[in-house]
């Protein structure tokens, strides 16, 4: 279903969210035109009332809103614009217009990293611990996974909480160095285990396990 506009006056609100941490940043108003640009440009365009006039966000302060997807309400008169933000999104350079720090949580922190370690893995800076890891190749990264995953055990059997949550974080960072250097995301591992979390993937498993068709 389309947008309704006419439905609206001409002029539909669009609730915008951080793609990447779900905060949402701001609301603002698109008519017809401003729609079609944000899709063709990129770049969040909205409607302001107060100067009459179409509005892309950040063309005088550089602080763009990068469009994800835009996707209708239930009765098509709202949208959801799913954004990346270049810089704060408030005029009064908060993060938010609600005056928040768009913080990301610690466990979408987690892809932040993998995307760093990527980033590593296409430059190969010189100096870098990540780099020296993809220069050694896949049998010392894994052998590193290894040697944390026993520092680790050894710290939950024998050690303090703070010496676990430190072993723990560098098995971590070791397991999206590898799942990285295979050309694979800490997003497929929670994918696998969103999966297991039905309450028959147990079930499911031993029976395709017992057809053979699984390992
Ligand atoms: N999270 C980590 C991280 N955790 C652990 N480590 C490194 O992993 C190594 C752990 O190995 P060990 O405990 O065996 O200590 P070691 O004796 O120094 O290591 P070896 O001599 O055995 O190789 C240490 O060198 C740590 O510095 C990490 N190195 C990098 N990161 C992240 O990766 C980013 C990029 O790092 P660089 O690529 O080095 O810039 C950093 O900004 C961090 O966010």
């Amino acid at each position: 279903m389309k947008i309704d506009f006419e439905k609206m006056d001409g002029l539909v609100p669009a609730i915008i969210q951080d793609a990447t941490t779900k905060n949402v940043l701001m609301l603002g108003f698109m008519n017809e035109e401003a729609y079609k640009k944000t899709i063709e440009t990129g770049h969040v365009t909205f409607w302001s009332r107060s100067r009459q006039t179409l509005w892309t966000k950040g063309e005088t302060s550089g602080h763009f809103l990068n469009l994800v997807s835009i996707k209708n309400d239930c009765d098509n008169d709202t949208l959801l614009v799913r954004v990346n933000p270049v810089g704060p999104t408030c005029h009064t350079g908060t993060d938010t217009c609600w005056g928040e720090d768009n913080e990301t949580s610690p466990i979408l922190f987690l892809t932040e990293l993998q995307d760093f370690i990527d980033k590593r893995k296409k430059e190969m800076p010189e100096g870098s611990y990540t780099t020296s890891l993809f220069n050694k190749g896949i049998n010392k990264i894994s052998q590193k996974v290894g040697e944390e995953a026993l520092e680790t055990v050894i710290e939950a059997t024998n050690g303090t909480d703070e010496h676990l949550v430190y072993e723990a974080s560098d098995l971590l960072y070791h397991l999206l160095v590898m799942l990285t250097a295979k050309g694979l995301r800490i997003e497929d591992v929670a994918a696998e285990l969103q999966k297991r979390h039905d309450p028959n993937w147990d079930k499911k498993r031993r029976q395709e396990k017992a057809k053979g068709t699984m390992k």
